[in-house]
């Protein structure tokens, strides 16, 4: 297994596909339009020149990263692909819509898995005629610097696809921890409910923004607090995860804070567009 296709050049797919490009493999890194892609790729290239710079990696091994990824709008270039590895936004419509062409494209060998953060996986694998080859490879963010991925087996998951997909996980430098598919698996359902609470207690006026993440990092050693958690992650993946959280698991302790869903309607994602509940340069 060599070939890796990894659709959605967004933070996490940028970053996938540079793990996997620096661990030897051919990627061919997907966006819907050129600018999207070119975004991605770019910001491959700063990173890699940052741990060059810092001594980390060899300019040849700066080159050979650069050289092992090929960017495309187009995602009939999946024909060719063992793997690929979808990064699109957490809708979904659209990651069904991706599984469908995908599963027209690609040899009915290539493995199908997804970077979702809380969609059920046995119901994507169902837009697909090859539900065994489906799982959830969940990367964390930053995905160079994040140590896990957390895979995810659909009910009809195999266990030959679950073994390879270990396997990359290990060549890419990373730790795999298998979960079951039930809504948000296990990362998510742990974090998300912190976050969506921070961000109600923040409506409630009790505490200052800046008080909430001082606390939860100075009290609980937390490297980031949960408020600029959420504005890296993006407060739009934020309240798509609490959405399916909700519904998937139909409690109301899990539904999302209305300020979320505000900042959401305003155009406030994060850092990844310049504002959310801080402001970036
Ligand atoms: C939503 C989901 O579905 C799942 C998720 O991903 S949830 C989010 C999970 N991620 C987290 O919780 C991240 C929490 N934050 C952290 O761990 C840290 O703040 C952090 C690693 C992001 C930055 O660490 P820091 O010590 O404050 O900053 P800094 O010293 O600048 O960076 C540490 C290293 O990370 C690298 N780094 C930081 N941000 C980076 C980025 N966005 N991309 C690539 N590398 C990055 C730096 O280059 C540096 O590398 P070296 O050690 O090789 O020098
Ligand atoms: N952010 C995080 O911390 C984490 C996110 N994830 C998951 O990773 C996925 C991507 O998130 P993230 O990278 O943060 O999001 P981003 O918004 O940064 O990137 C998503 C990218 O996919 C593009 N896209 C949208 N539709 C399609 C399509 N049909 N085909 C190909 N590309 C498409 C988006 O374009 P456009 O800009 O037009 O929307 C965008 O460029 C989500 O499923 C998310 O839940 C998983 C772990 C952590």
């Amino acid at each position: 297994m060599e070939k890796i296709m990894v659709v959605g050049a967004g933070q996490m797919g940028a970053g996938i596909a540079q793990v996997c490009a620096q661990a030897g493999f051919h990627v061919v890194l997907h966006d819907i339009d050129l600018a999207r892609v070119e975004k991605g790729f770019d910001r491959i290239v700063e990173n890699v020149r940052r741990q060059r710079e810092k001594g980390k990696i060899t300019e040849q091994d700066e080159n050979t990263t650069l050289q092992n990824i090929e960017i495309t709008t187009d995602l009939h270039k999946g024909k060719d692909r063992d793997l690929v590895i979808e990064a699109a936004i957490e809708k979904m419509d659209t990651k069904k819509q991706i599984f469908r062409q995908l599963d027209k494209i690609t040899p009915k060998t290539t493995i199908l898995a997804t970077n979702t953060s809380s969609l059920p996986i046995t119901e994507l694998a169902s837009a697909t005629n090859r539900p065994e080859k489906v799982i959830g490879m969940h990367f964390m963010n930053p995905v160079p610097v994040m140590k896990l991925v957390e895979i995810i087996r659909g009910l009809a998951t195999s266990d030959e696809t679950y073994l390879t997909v270990k396997k990359i996980t290990e060549q890419i430098g990373k730790v795999p921890v298998e979960v079951n598919d039930f809504p948000g698996f296990i990362s998510n359902r742990v974090l998300m409910p912190m976050i969506n609470e921070a961000v109600y207690a923040l409506q409630e006026g009790v505490a200052t923004k800046e008080a909430i993440d001082e606390i939860m990092k100075l009290g609980m050693n937390h490297p980031m607090g949960p408020l600029e958690l959420a504005d890296f992650i993006g407060l739009d993946t934020c309240l798509y995860i609490m959405e399916i959280l909700h519904q998937g698991l139909g409690d109301d302790k899990y539904r999302p804070c209305p300020l979320l869903r505000k900042y959401v309607n305003a155009g406030w994602l994060g850092k990844k567009n310049g504002r959310g509940f801080y402001v970036y340069e």
